[in-house]
């Protein structure tokens, strides 16, 4: 891949920081498949790119695409029962194909698909017990800050949400109670970055047994393996880069540990989150093309952020060597993604960026092939109460652009037209400056 994707150092690690696997050469000689110690499983033999495509749908009429099996029951073989599936909540095997493919893709012992990436958090939510105590960001995805307020009001699960970008902080509130870590990295929409493995050591060296669960959402598989870096779950929302055509809701679940995989598992079956028939098939339609796109997506991100740095803006993008923890990033991860985000100084100016854009659609959710421009604060981020916000030093005018596929010409146009027409830049003989937020324009430009 595209791994190198023209963001960050050059690296010789193309399928899992830190664990290099041997790829099989094109005579096939000598180089056997190399899966992870503590994944023995997962039969991955290729460059991930490779893999992400190749999967053997195992069908008796040799189907190219793996088959929908739309139906809610399956009959057994005898009175007792017998069939490998009987109930679509329980098990269906579009869904264990794509569970299967996932779980090669992720280096994990097993992964399992659920309705949503709020379901995913929400089968790890219910490993957890009354009295226990859950560490995460303060710089987290507004679904995620409310479901972990609603198991705190309802659940009397202690929630400390605390700096994760500095390990110390997590120190000082770990003890033999905590029973989580919830981690994101980058973190959306602050685009901070979290060390995995420094903290997954302090926590389980503090409180064995805990879980040190990583929202991987912003990066995929494809650029970041929490589980290879000291997670026990790693969870994402299917329906950003996985799926990237947002036609899906989903959510993705990995472990190495069987019996964790088990209690997830039980959660999926008794609750009846398992990702639809349909819709797993959309997703590993999906997942196959992740490695193109993400090398598209990456490479325009770069080149905007560049944009918008060159002209005096503050962006948050780790493929910029400004990222103030560039060399973390990088250390865990094979790319930079394709949310970056950036501020005007003022509330009002960026509204009328977001407003004058008009290939950069105003929505929420990233990931895409399509590319979209938003204010965290106003839309998904909104669940969080103004005083949280301000507390965790969430700015209000802050941009978050989630970069697509499109011609990158194309979408730094409209982006420079955006910012002129609002008001938020002066035009000069050499190009646009950022103008300081009280020289902004009160009224967009004509
Ligand atoms: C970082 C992150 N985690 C989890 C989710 C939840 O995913 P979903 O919308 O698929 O429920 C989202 C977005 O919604 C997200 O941005
Ligand atoms: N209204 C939704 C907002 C979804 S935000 C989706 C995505 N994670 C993002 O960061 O854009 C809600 O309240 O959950």
């Amino acid at each position: 891949m595209s791994s190198s994707n023209g963001a960050g150092p050059s690296k010789t690690k193309p399928n899992g920081a830190g664990k290099p696997f041997q790829k099989v050469d094109l005579d096939g000689h000598n180089l056997p498949p190399s899966p992870a110690p503590s994944s023995p499983h997962n039969g991955r033999r290729y460059a991930l790119a490779t893999e992400l495509v190749y999967t053997d749908s195992n069908d008796q009429y040799n189907a190219s695409s793996v088959p929908i099996y739309q139906s809610a029951t399956f009959k057994q073989t005898s009175g007792s029962g017998g069939g490998e599936y009987d109930y679509t909540r329980s098990g269906n095997p579009t869904r264990t194909h794509l569970e299967r493919h996932l779980a090669k893709v992720m280096n994990a012992n097993r992964a399992l698909v659920v309705s949503s990436g709020m379901g995913a958090l929400d089968v790890i939510g219910r490993l957890l017990r009354p009295g226990d105590e859950v560490i995460a960001g303060d710089d987290i995805y507004g679904g995620t800050n409310r479901l972990l307020k609603y198991l705190s009001d309802h659940g009397n699960i202690i929630v400390h949400h605390v700096d994760t970008t500095e390990p110390s902080s997590v120190q000082k509130v770990l003890s033999s109670k905590t029973a989580m870590v919830l981690l994101e990295t980058p973190t959306n929409p602050l685009i901070k970055i979290v060390d995995i493995p420094t903290i997954a050591n302090l926590t389980h060296a503090a409180a064995p047994g805990a879980i040190v669960a990583v929202d991987n959402t912003m990066l995929s598989p494809l650029l970041q393996n929490p589980l290879d870096l000291g997670a026990d779950i790693v969870y994402e929302s299917g329906t950003k880069y996985l799926s990237g055509h947002h036609d899906l809701m989903a959510g993705v679940l990995a472990v190495n540990d069987t019996s964790l995989g088990e209690k997830l598992y039980f959660t999926i079956n008794a609750s009846g989150c398992g990702l639809a028939p349909f819709d797993s098939f959309l997703l590993l339609r999906g997942i196959k093309t992740l490695d193109i796109r993400m090398e598209r997506q990456q490479a325009n991100a770069m080149r905007i952020a560049t944009f918008l740095e060159s002209h005096g803006f503050r962006v948050r993008y780790p493929g910029l060597k400004s990222h103030p923890q560039y060399d973390l990033h990088w250390s865990m991860a094979r790319g930079a993604g394709a949310v970056l985000s950036f501020e005007t100084g003022n509330v009002d100016t960026s509204m009328r960026i977001v407003e004058s854009a008009r290939l950069w659609a105003i929505s929420v959710s990233f990931g895409c092939v399509n590319s979209l421009i938003s204010m965290p604060c106003r839309l998904s981020h909104a669940s969080i109460d103004a005083k949280t916000r301000a507390e965790r030093n969430m700015p209000e005018d802050l941009i978050r652009l989630c970069v697509g596929i499109e011609d990158a010409d194309d979408l730094i146009d409209d982006l420079r037209r955006a910012l002129v027409q609002a008001g938020a830049v002066k035009v000069t003989l050499d190009g646009i400056e950022a103008l300081p937020a009280d020289e902004q324009a009160q009224q967009p430009a004509q």
